[in-house]
C-alpha cells in the first residue's frame, strides 16, 4: 500500500512502514470479548481511524451487542468511545469517561463501568488485576495508541495526552498506532516513565514541577506493533462555556483565600503548585487568577485547559506539568502559533506520576475539584447524582484532594431544575454517595463564599459551610436540620456527628419527587 509523504516523515522507524495498512483491514482481528486498551485522557489523543472503522463495521452488518469489548482508557476518550456506547460494543469500562451516550449506557445497566483512582488504575491493570479471569493469561489483547511521531528505535511518541499509554503498551499483546499527521508533532514534550512493578519499582524523583527524569517517548518492542495506520483526524473539544456572575464569585473568594494564606506566612507569593478539575467552574477558577496577576506561578495537574494559555501569556505562570492538554480548536492554535515559548515551560507525565499521591504530597499542590455536592460536615460526592446516577466518575478528583497540602472543593451553591431556579443545593444535610471524606477537604466554596474548615470539629465544620456557601434559599433549612439533629443526638448521647437518619436524604427525595430540594417539613424524630 502506498504511504504518504507525511507518514514517511513521521515514522522514522523504516520497518514500520511495511506494516501501514488502511484501518479497514484491521477489522477482521477484532473478535466479541476482546481486551482492548486506548491511549487518550479527557478527549484528547485517543485513536480515531480504527475505533471508527470498528463502529462502521458494526453499524452497516447489525452486529449491535454483538460484538463487545473490555475497554480500558487512562481517563475519557471522548466522541469515538460514545460512538462505541451508541451501538452498544462496551462490556466493561474503567476508569473515567464523559459523554452522555456511554453515561447513559452506563445508567441503562448496558455497561459494567468501574471506577478506581487515576493513580492507580493503570497499575492495577498490569497487575492483572482485571484479567484475572482469562484463562489465556493475558491482560490487552491489542492497545490502540495515537502517536504524533515514531522514533528511530520504533519507540512511540504521543501527541497531547500520555495517560495510561505506558502501561497498557507494557501488557499488550498486540500494538496498533495511529500515526496523527493532521496535528504536529509533540515530539519533546513528554517525560515518560515507564512501568516498573513492586518489588523493583524505585521512588519517583521529582522534587520540582520542571523536574524531568523519564524518557520522551514509550518505549515498545516493535515486534508486537501489528500495524501502522494513518489518522488525520485533529481531536475535537467543544468551547468552556464564558465565566459567569458564579464562577467568577467563586474565584474571587478564592484569590482573596490565598492572599490571605500569603499575608498570614501559609503560602509563598507564588503560591505552591496548582491542581484544577475540568469543567467550566475550574476553567473560570484559573481565569480568575490570571487577572489576580500572582506571579511565577507552578501548576502540577492532571489537565490542561484553555485558561491556562492565559496564565502563561500574561507572564503569571512559569511552569505547567500534566498528564493531557486538553484545548478547543483555538487553544491548540494558540500552542502550536507560540510553540517554541510553550515548549520550555509545558511537559507531558504518565498519569501514575502527574496523579501520584507521594509527589502530590511532597510538593504541597494547591488542588481544587468540583463536587456534585457537599454535606454540612464536609463529605462529598463526586460522582454519583442521588446516589445513583453516574455522571463521569471520580477522575483524578481523591488522587489530589486526599493529598494536596490545601484541599478545595468549588461549586456553585445551588443548581436550576426543570421548576425551581435554585432547585438544587451543592450543600446537603447527608451526602447521597462519598468519594472525598471529611478527612481530606480543607476548604469548601461557592458563590456565596468560603469555608475554612481546617481544625474544625464537625459541629463547628457545618455552621461554617452553612454560614458561608449555602445558598440563601436553603441556609434556613439547613440550619433547621442541623439543630434538630443535635437535639436528637444530645438526647442519644450521638453529637460528634450529629444526623437524623430519618432526614438525612429528604433534600434528595423531595427532589426526585418535586423538583426542588426545598422541603415543607422534617420527619419527626424522637
Ligand atoms: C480527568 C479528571 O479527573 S480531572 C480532575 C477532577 N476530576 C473530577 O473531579 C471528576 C469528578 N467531577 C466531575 O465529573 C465534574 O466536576 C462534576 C460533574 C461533578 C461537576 O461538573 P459541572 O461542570 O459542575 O457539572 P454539570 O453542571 O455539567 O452537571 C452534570 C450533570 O449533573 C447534574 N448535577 C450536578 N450536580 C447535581 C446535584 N447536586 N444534584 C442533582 N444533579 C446534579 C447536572 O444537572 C447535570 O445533569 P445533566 O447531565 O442531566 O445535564
Amino acid at each position: 500500500m502506498t504511504v504518504s509523504k507525511l507518514l514517511r516523515e513521521r515514522v522514522r522507524y523504516a520497518p514500520y512502514l511495511a506494516k501501514v495498512r488502511e484501518a479497514h483491514e484491521l477489522i477482521p482481528l477484532f473478535e466479541n470479548g476482546q481486551y482492548i486498551g486506548w491511549s487518550g485522557f479527557t478527549g484528547v489523543g485517543a485513536p480515531k481511524v480504527v475505533p471508527h472503522a470498528l463502529v462502521e463495521h458494526v453499524e452497516k452488518n447489525g452486529l449491535q451487542g454483538k460484538l463487545r469489548f473490555n475497554l480500558f482508557v487512562g481517563a475519557s476518550a471522548g466522541f469515538e468511545e460514545c460512538r462505541w456506547a451508541e451501538h452498544d460494543m462496551i462490556e466493561r469500562r474503567a476508569p473515567h469517561q464523559v459523554g452522555k451516550p456511554i453515561a447513559k449506557a452506563i445508567n441503562a445497566g448496558k455497561i459494567n463501568f468501574f471506577d478506581k483512582h487515576l493513580s492507580m488504575f493503570p497499575q492495577d491493570l498490569t497487575y492483572g488485576f482485571y484479567s484475572r479471569n482469562r484463562t489465556d493469561g493475558k491482560v490487552l489483547d491489542y492497545t490502540i495508541i495515537e502517536a504524533t511521531a515514531i522514533k528511530e528505535d520504533g519507540s512511540i511518541v504521543p501527541g497531547p495526552s500520555v495517560g495510561g499509554s505506558p502501561e497498557f503498551v507494557s501488557v499488550s499483546d498486540k500494538i496498533i498506532i495511529e500515526i496523527n499527521t493532521a496535528t504536529p508533532s509533540f515530539e519533546g514534550l513528554h517525560d515518560i516513565d515507564m512501568p516498573v512493578n513492586p518489588p523493583h519499582r524505585q521512588p519517583y524523583p521529582y522534587v520540582k514541577v520542571d523536574d524531568k527524569c523519564g524518557v520522551d517517548s514509550i518505549r515498545v518492542d516493535p515486534e508486537r506493533v501489528v500495524a501502522i495506520v494513518e489518522s488525520r483526524t485533529m481531536d475535537q473539544v467543544p468551547p468552556n462555556t464564558p465565566s459567569d456572575h458564579t464562577s467568577k464569585a467563586i474565584a474571587n473568594h478564592l484569590v482573596e483565600f490565598f492572599r490571605n494564606e500569603v499575608r498570614h506566612g501559609r503560602l509563598p507569593e507564588n503560591l505552591h503548585p496548582l491542581q484544577s478539575g475540568i469543567g467550566n467552574i475550574a476553567n473560570a477558577v484559573i481565569e480568575g487568577l490570571t487577572d489576580a496577576r500572582f506571579k511565577h506561578l507552578t501548576v502540577w495537574t492532571e489537565v490542561l485547559q484553555d485558561s491556562f494559555l492565559d496564565l502563561f501569556e500574561n507572564g503569571s505562570l512559569d511552569y505547567a506539568t500534566a498528564t493531557s492538554v486538553r484545548l478547543t480548536e483555538k487553544g491548540f492554535e494558540r500552542l502550536f502559533k507560540n510553540w517554541d515559548q510553550f515548549k520550555n515551560k509545558l511537559c507531558l507525565r504518565s498519569q501514575v506520576v502527574s496523579n501520584s499521591p507521594e509527589i502530590i504530597r511532597r510538593l504541597g499542590v494547591i488542588a481544587m475539584n468540583t463536587p456534585v455536592e457537599v454535606d454540612i460536615y464536609a463529605h462529598a460526592n463526586s460522582t454519583n447524582v442521588n446516589g445513583s446516577r453516574m455522571l463521569n466518575g471520580l477522575g483524578g478528583s481523591a488522587d489530589f484532594l486526599r493529598n494536596a497540602k490545601l484541599s478545595i472543593m468549588h461549586a456553585p451553591s445551588a443548581r436550576p431544575t426543570k421548576v425551581d431556579p435554585t432547585g438544587i443545593s451543592s450543600i446537603v444535610p447527608m451526602a447521597s454517595h462519598v468519594d472525598q471524606t471529611e478527612h481530606d477537604l480543607d476548604i469548601v466554596v461557592t458563590d456565596q463564599g468560603l469555608a475554612d474548615l481546617r481544625g474544625l470539629s464537625p459541629r463547628e465544620r457545618a455552621r461554617e459551610i452553612i454560614n458561608n456557601c449555602a445558598h440563601p434559599d436553603y441556609k434556613d433549612l439547613l440550619t433547621d436540620y442541623l439543630q434538630r439533629s443535635e437535639h436528637y443526638a444530645q438526647k442519644h448521647g450521638c453529637l460528634h456527628e450529629p444526623h437524623m437518619l430519618k432526614n438525612a436524604h429528604k433534600f434528595h427525595t423531595n427532589l426526585i419527587e418535586k423538583g426542588t430540594m426545598k422541603v415543607d417539613a422534617w420527619d419527626p424524630v424522637d
